[in-house]
């Protein structure tokens, strides 16, 4: 398999439990899963494939620990690298701004270089609008665990068992 890294981002515990499920699922180590918040980007180098995790906070913005994260990973240079991102949101409560983190990653990656994967069908899921959603697909893999617990496990499966076919192995 290719030398995989996690790294996420997560207030209260939501998507750090997507990322360790996500691990699990793909055999990855401990030692690969980095919560941003006490992670250099520079950490990303001896890997392949990135898997990057992040919720969405205020009205459509990145959990905190981001911030810092993402304003250095941007300008270096990730054409080597396929990234997949995931997160967790609200699809009720903020319906029209569901997981708008996994857009906002997205763009500001542009020009890192970095090779995307990962997309989900939007209609597996019920919200207003999104930032995630560019070209009628979510650029990487959504999470409701404030209202759709019951159907995380499935989706994190079937987004895992996707990847080690297209990326991984
Ligand atoms: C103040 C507040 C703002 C939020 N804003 C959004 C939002 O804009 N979009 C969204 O999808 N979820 C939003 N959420 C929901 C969180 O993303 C959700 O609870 C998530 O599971 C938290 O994950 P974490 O524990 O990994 O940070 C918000 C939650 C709170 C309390």
């Amino acid at each position: 398999m290719k030398k995989t890294g996690i790294f996420y981002g997560s207030t209260n515990g939501d998507t750090e439990s997507v990322a360790n499920k996500i691990a699990i699922q793909l055999g990855i180590g401990k030692e690969d899963v980095h919560n941003v918040a006490d992670t250099t980007p520079h950490a990303v180098q001896p890997y392949e494939v990135l898997l990057l995790g992040c919720s969405t906070w205020g009205v459509g913005e990145m959990q905190d620990d981001w911030n810092d994260f993402l304003f250095k990973l941007k300008d270096m240079d990730l054409k080597n690298k396929t990234v997949a991102l995931f997160g967790c949101g609200d699809s009720v409560s903020f319906s029209s701004s569901f997981c708008d983190a996994l857009g906002v990653i997205y763009h500001e990656l542009q020009h890192t270089g970095c090779t995307f994967t990962g997309e989900v069908d939007p209609s597996e899921y019920r919200f207003d609008g999104s930032g995630g959603v560019i070209d009628g697909k979510f650029v990487g893999l959504p999470i409701d665990d404030n209202n759709e617990s019951d159907r995380t496990d499935t989706r994190i499966k079937k987004w895992t068992d996707r990847l080690k076919v297209t990326v991984l192995s």
